[in-house]
């Protein structure tokens, strides 16, 4: 397969290690001010930050190279991505985390919210640990991890950094050059339950987007990693 890299930074070289092990070809990278010329590629992964992914995802969608985007930060425009990518017939899919391990964890967080739903003595809360260059805060998967518990609670919102009855405080914090640890806590006054995410390095992230990558390339329409990975 023919892959063009938007952002060559972290990600993308351990993407693209990953991907040529596979077989693939890297054909592009992109960064900052390179053109857009796809050089044939037949499918683009985006790894960048958050103020170029709109353009990047638009980009690609505008030249029908079907595009898998892990940047975070930017999901203001996320219902936009959707409608071009409908009306170029093209192939799109997002995801705030690529890891199986986190997609699973998605799951199991759903599960336990469920669980919890009712229970009023215990109060729910979530942290997340990143490198110190991570630009944006939370992150997309704390987002993720908090709308799928929204979806079983009284909480009305999250809320970085703080604390209000009614949101689920995410506490964001920057520690060297850990990959990425999410943890969530229901506590009470007698007891607590947690779940914790951590990854070891980089390559669950990597090799998830070129799995999605794989997955899409024949595809037009707008997916998540649950299709991707037929989670039901
Ligand atoms: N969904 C997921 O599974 C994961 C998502 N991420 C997300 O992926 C993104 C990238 O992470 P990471 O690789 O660690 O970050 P890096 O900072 O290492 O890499 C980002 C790269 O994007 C480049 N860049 C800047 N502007 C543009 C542009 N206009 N077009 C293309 N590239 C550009 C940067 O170049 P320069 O340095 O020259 O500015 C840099 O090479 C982040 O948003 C992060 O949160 C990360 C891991 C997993
Ligand atoms: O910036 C990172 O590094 C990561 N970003 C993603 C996020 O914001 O959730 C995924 C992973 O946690 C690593």
């Amino acid at each position: 397969m023919k892959i063009a890299l938007l952002g060559y930074g972290r990600m993308g070289k351990t993407i693209e290690k990953l991907a040529q092990e596979r077989g693939h070809e890297i054909v592009k990278t992109i960064d900052a001010n390179d053109d857009y010329d796809f050089n044939g590629a037949e499918v683009a992964i985006d790894f960048s930050v958050p103020t170029a992914a709109v353009a990047n995802i638009s980009a690609c969608l505008n030249a029908n190279v079907p595009v898998v985007s892990g940047t975070t930060g930017w999901l203001d425009h996320y219902d936009e991505m959707v409608a071009l990518c409908k009306k170029n017939n093209g192939g799109f899919i997002y995801a705030s985390n690529f890891s199986v391990g986190v997609n699973i964890f998605f799951e199991l967080n759903k599960q336990l919210a469920k669980m919890m739903q009712g229970l009023k003595d215990y109060n729910v809360s979530m942290t997340e640990v990143h490198h110190i260059h991570k630009l944006d805060a939370p992150s997309g998967t704390a987002i993720t991890l908090a709308e799928g518990i929204l979806e079983h609670s009284d909480k009305t919102d999250w809320v970085l950094d703080a604390e209000e009855n009614d949101k689920i405080s995410i506490k964001a914090e920057r520690e060297g050059e850990v990959p990425g640890t999410h943890i969530i806590n229901y506590g009470s006054q007698v007891d607590e339950i947690t779940i914790e995410h951590r990854a070891h390095n980089r390559n669950g992230f990597a090799l998830g987007a070129i799995i999605a990558a794989e997955w899409l390339k024949d595809k037009t329409g707008v997916y998540s990693m649950k299709d991707v990975l037929n989670l039901s």
